[in-house]
């Protein structure tokens, strides 16, 4: 059987993807986006628009904004420029600032454009793709990643009666290229995509094309697994929730130690995490765990260093306090 061409990707990626009008396509000026924003204005002529975020500190930051004016203009579709500016916290990777301060950045676009048109946006779409999906599977299992890490990036969610879309992730990111390719379109290469100073990139570079030649057929089932991993997670999530519900918030400890281990370490992930907003390493969660075996006396004090804060006993029960520098 012949493989599907670029333009049969794309159109079985939008068939399945119904979501609310006006939608708002994430442009950063690369390949899929530009693609992406091109096949959803073809699909949707009049209900596109497009959000593009200004990274004030990269040097190249002008000129993907000034490439995203020029591609909305000649295709007529309505374009929002939000600025921000991705320092990061003492700690904290730069990868990771800057991608809080876009999604904040998205949010704040989309309800500039809101203002700007008199309609509500309900609809968001990144542009990430298969290949994306399987670097961050990869990423994941080379942190030593649970299943939340496993289940790796969902093709869609609800946050403050808005949604977010993945449309691409079933299609290679080489088929979104010759697409744009066949259509004389061109688009921004991002110079820190081939910085093999990035785990991110040294996946893209040398694990994918091993795996292309090793494993026929290797982008489905690593999304397949992934997709298990999704399901089970959220069996996770339901029995932390009844867990913690029973055992009371704080967390009682003699209705922790009744648990078996995996179910005491679900339970207080998910404690720390909703209740806290903070996670517990490996190591910080088994410590956690000892202490609570070891626990069998009233005198018996438990202050462990977790997350961004301290897991404390006070009497019957678990207390969590954030440091004075978190
Ligand atoms: N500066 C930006 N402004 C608006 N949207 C962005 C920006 N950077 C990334 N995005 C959106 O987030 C998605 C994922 O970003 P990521 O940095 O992983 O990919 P990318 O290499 O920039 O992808 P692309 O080839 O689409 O530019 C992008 O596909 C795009 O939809």
């Amino acid at each position: 059987m012949a493989s599907p061409t670029p333009s049969e990707y794309i159109a079985d990626a939008l068939q399945d993807f119904d979501p609310p009008l006006p939608l708002a396509v994430t442009l950063s000026g690369g390949a899929d986006s530009t693609a992406l924003l091109l096949a959803c204005r073809q699909r949707w002529p009049r209900q596109v628009v497009a959000i593009h975020v200004h990274h004030g500190l990269q040097v190249a930051a002008d000129g993907f904004a000034a490439f995203c004016a020029r591609l909305c203009a000649a295709h007529g579709i309505t374009l929002h420029i939000e600025y921000t500016d991705a320092r990061h916290a003492p700690g904290e990777s730069p990868e990771d600032a800057a991608r809080r301060a876009r999604y904040a950045a998205l949010e704040r676009g989309a309800a500039a454009l809101e203002q700007r048109l008199g309609l509500p946006i309900p609809s968001i779409a990144l542009a990430q793709h298969a290949d994306d999906q399987v670097e961050t599977l990869l990423l994941a299992l080379s942190r030593g990643a649970g299943l939340p890490g496993l289940a790796a990036m969902p093709a869609h969610w609800l946050r403050d009666g808005r949604h977010w879309w993945r449309p691409l992730l079933g299609v290679p990111g080489a088929q979104l290229r010759q697409w744009l390719r066949e259509r004389g379109q061109d688009w921004i290469e991002d110079p820190s995509n081939t910085d093999a100073g990035y785990t991110r990139n040294r996946i893209r570079h040398q694990v994918l094309p091993a795996l292309e030649a090793a494993l026929p057929g290797w982008r489905n089932t690593f999304a397949r697994s992934s997709a298990h991993a999704a399901q089970a997670q959220q069996l996770l999530e339901e029995v932390a929730a009844e867990d913690l519900q029973r055992i009371g918030t704080p967390p009682a400890i003699a209705a922790l130690r009744a648990l078996l281990p995996a179910r005491q370490a679900n339970v207080l992930r998910h404690w720390l995490a909703r209740c806290h907003g903070t996670a517990a390493s490996t190591a910080q969660l088994r410590e956690l765990q000892r202490q609570l075996a070891a626990c069998r006396t009233r005198g018996h004090q438990i202050r462990l260093k977790v997350g961004r804060g301290h897991v404390l006993r006070h009497g019957a029960v678990l207390d969590w306090q954030a440091s004075p520098d978190a």
